[in-house]
């Protein structure tokens, strides 16, 4: 059945860098806590059930749509579904994050990973959550797919979960680099098995995020991450045109990875994506207008008040500009906050 027509563009704009009546908005985690009825929906249902059910899934991504004038939709899911889909057990406590009670622990866990696994079948339950949501959006806005990226997905396998310095992670790039590369590789390739399979199902743009750039630095971040992001850009876009679809854009945020800039901008994503430690001034200078920023509100300025709130947000319209930029956090929303504040970010963004 073919999907309804879309009536708003304006992020798919932005991010190939045509022109824009006003600059698009999505917020990074807009679907999760802050909200009520996604509270309601939460007490009822545990986190990866709702990932698991399109019904479900689809619903916790439509929330933040029929609240707010946001102009894109994000599919709810988790990064670390593929964690999951190589044999990992990972469970989201609540009130923790998630935990995955059996890390890897030295490079002989790795063959305990299903590295064989179809990562397509393993996870078509969220290609199926996308499909449902593309119908359901009924062509509001444009729906993001998204996943982890290696290094990123790598830090909670030996992790086990969240952590402060990703050391143990870290420890295995300096005693363990072949192995580690091994890892990252069946990795990559699960992440483009993944996103290929997510435009497939329906999703309009791609997102991957690099959420634990920050730990890395220069030195690691060309050797262990800025390779594989590249590899999964070229090949997602490769194979998404051998399957006879239309290009999609693509977006790479790497978080704390302000070091990378220039790098990132010429890795073949047609977005990146800024955490709010980098002036929009400086980054735009550093890349020029060959690729479309995202970002990148401290989302701590959210706690301000209305009028601050709103001072913040122009600064930074002001200083991104109207052209090749989404305005977004810098990072995901808190799970303390307003929903009003919400609103009064998105009506600063549309009334500039
Ligand atoms: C690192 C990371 C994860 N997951 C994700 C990242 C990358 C983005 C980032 O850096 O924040 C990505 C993610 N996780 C979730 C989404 C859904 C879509 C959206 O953005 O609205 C997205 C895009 C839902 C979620 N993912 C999670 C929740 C809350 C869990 C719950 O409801 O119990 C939601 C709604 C849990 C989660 N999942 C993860 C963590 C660290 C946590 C705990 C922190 C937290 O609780 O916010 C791993």
């Amino acid at each position: 059945m073919a999907f309804p027509v879309l009536k708003n563009d304006r992020i798919l704009r932005a991010a190939r860098g045509e022109g824009v009546d006003r600059v698009p908005i999505w917020i990074m985690r807009q679907a999760g806590r802050y909200l009520p009825e996604f509270r309601e929906l939460r007490s009822k249902h545990d986190f990866f059930t709702i990932c698991q059910t399109p019904d479900l899934a689809a619903e916790a991504s439509l929330q933040p749509i029929r609240r707010f004038d946001l102009d894109a939709c994000i599919i709810f899911s988790d990064i670390l579904v593929i964690p999951q889909a190589l044999g990992m057990t990972v469970e989201m406590r609540p009130g923790v994050g998630p935990v995955l009670p059996e890390p890897l622990i030295s490079p002989e866990d790795i063959h305990k990973l299903d590295s064989a696994v179809n990562i397509t079948q393993k996870l078509y339950y969220v290609g199926e959550a996308i499909t449902l949501t593309r119908h359901k959006l009924d062509g509001k806005v444009p729906l993001l797919g998204f996943a982890g990226a290696p290094w990123t997905l790598m830090g909670y396998m030996i992790e086990g979960g969240g952590s402060k310095t990703l050391s143990k992670a870290k420890a295995w790039l300096y005693q363990f680099p072949d192995a580690s590369k091994r890892l990252l590789n069946m990795l990559t390739s699960a992440v483009v098995d993944y996103l290929v399979m997510q435009a497939l199902a329906g999703a309009q743009m791609l997102q991957v995020f690099e959420s634990s750039a920050e730990h890395l630095g220069p030195e690691l971040f060309k050797d262990y991450a800025l390779p594989y992001i590249q590899q999964i850009s070229l090949r997602v876009k490769a194979l998404i045109k051998a399957k006879g679809l239309d290009d999609l854009p693509m977006t790479i945020f790497a978080k704390g990875a302000h070091y990378a800039l220039q790098d990132l901008a010429e890795s073949g994503y047609d977005v990146v994506g800024l955490d709010w430690t980098i002036d929009p001034e400086e980054a735009r200078g550093r890349v020029g207008y060959s690729v479309t920023l995202q970002g990148n509100l401290d989302p701590c300025a959210l706690y301000a008040p209305e009028a601050e709130l709103r001072r913040y947000t122009k600064e930074m319209l002001k200083k991104f500009g109207k052209n090749r930029y989404i305005a977004n956090l810098g990072h995901g929303i808190y799970p303390d906050m307003k929903p009003d504040h919400v609103a009064t970010l998105i009506a600063a963004v549309h009334e500039e």
